[in-house]
């Protein structure tokens, strides 16, 4: 920590991630009303990079392999310039540098991913605008081949504004938790005066993103007395689910933009995992279901691997 009692948050500067370091900063307050915690806002190269699909950024930035949304914020640990950095888990590759610990999530959010259309019924005819390929993959098992896609960057409010200014799209694909926790999420909502639907997918058929719906904290992992202060916030059950999951994409070999989608959840005393993995010319994605000792998640995680098969 920088000084005894003082704690620097730091946080990208959406209003998503604003959103989820105050929850992190409430979750510690509570547990030590007397810590001074301060919070810094941090850019980060894919905050920048708008110009490019997000798919691209890594590579025209020179970030060699992963991490558009964490580089700049593990560089201002290291410089000591912040002691915690707010995390979506998502955007967090699943393998960290030596330097850095992950002692924390909080209670993880609605993982599912939403569909919002401008038709209350829309049946997957038109056009779906997603940058994901994870998103897109799946849409295309779920509704057809005749789906067609448009790219969509920017944070969550703005793609609901460019689902409204854009007359040729029909949909947009976003997390369910980053609706919530802007307040945005309801059946039916009114953006720019156009009437839009929200419907959650179903995550049998829409395996979400590993750790969607969950937020990290990310430390030094030389810096032992924030490491305990992360730790007594840590839910347990989350974090076993994104153990589970995230153990599953190392074993994978995956990158954040390889389409795959991986979620462990809670089934009475069972930790279950769903996968689902596209290879390049194959429709079909290999997928797994897979469920074992809620203690163990590291070894359902390989397990999912070890058993995933073509669908
Ligand atoms: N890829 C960006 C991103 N990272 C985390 C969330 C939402 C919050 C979460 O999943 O925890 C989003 C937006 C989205 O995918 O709709």
């Amino acid at each position: 920590m920088t000084s005894k009692n003082t704690l620097i948050i730091g946080t990208r500067g959406s209003a998503l991630a604003l959103a989820q370091a105050d929850m992190v900063r409430a979750a510690l307050s509570a547990l030590h009303p007397g810590l001074d915690i301060r919070r810094e806002i941090i850019r980060t190269t894919g905050d920048r990079r708008m110009d490019v699909p997000l798919a691209d950024v890594a590579r025209v930035s020179g970030i060699v392999d992963k991490g558009i949304f964490i580089k700049e914020l593990e560089t201002a640990l290291l410089e000591g310039r912040i002691d915690v950095a707010v995390h979506s888990l998502k955007d967090v590759p699943s393998e960290l540098a030596p330097e850095f610990r992950l002692p924390a999530v909080l209670p993880r959010a609605a993982a599912e991913d939403v569909l919002i259309t401008k038709e209350p019924d829309w049946n997957g005819r038109g056009t779906l605008a997603t940058g994901s390929v994870r998103r897109r993959l799946m849409a295309r098992t779920y509704w057809g081949r005749q789906l067609r896609f448009e790219d969509l960057r920017g944070n969550v409010p703005t793609r609901l504004e460019k689902l409204v200014e854009h007359p040729e799209w029909d949909a947009v694909i976003l997390a369910k938790a980053g609706l919530e926790r802007l307040g945005l999420y309801a059946p039916e909502t009114v953006v720019q005066g156009r009437k839009l639907y929200m419907r959650p997918l179903p995550v049998e058929a829409f395996i979400p993103a590993v750790g969607q719906g969950i937020v990290g904290m990310e430390c030094r992992a030389s810096d032992r007395k924030t490491k305990e202060l992360l730790a007594g916030i840590n839910d347990v059950e989350t974090c076993a689910c994104g153990v589970a999951e995230r153990t599953f994409l190392v074993r994978l070999g995956a990158s954040c933009s390889t389409p795959v989608g991986v979620y462990a959840c809670l089934e009475g005393d069972e930790l279950v995992l769903r996968a689902a993995y596209y290879v390049p010319g194959r429709e079909e994605p290999f997928a797994v279901v897979v469920c074992g000792d809620r203690n163990a998640p590291e070894a359902l995680g390989i397990l999912a691997f070890e058993k995933l098969s073509p669908n």
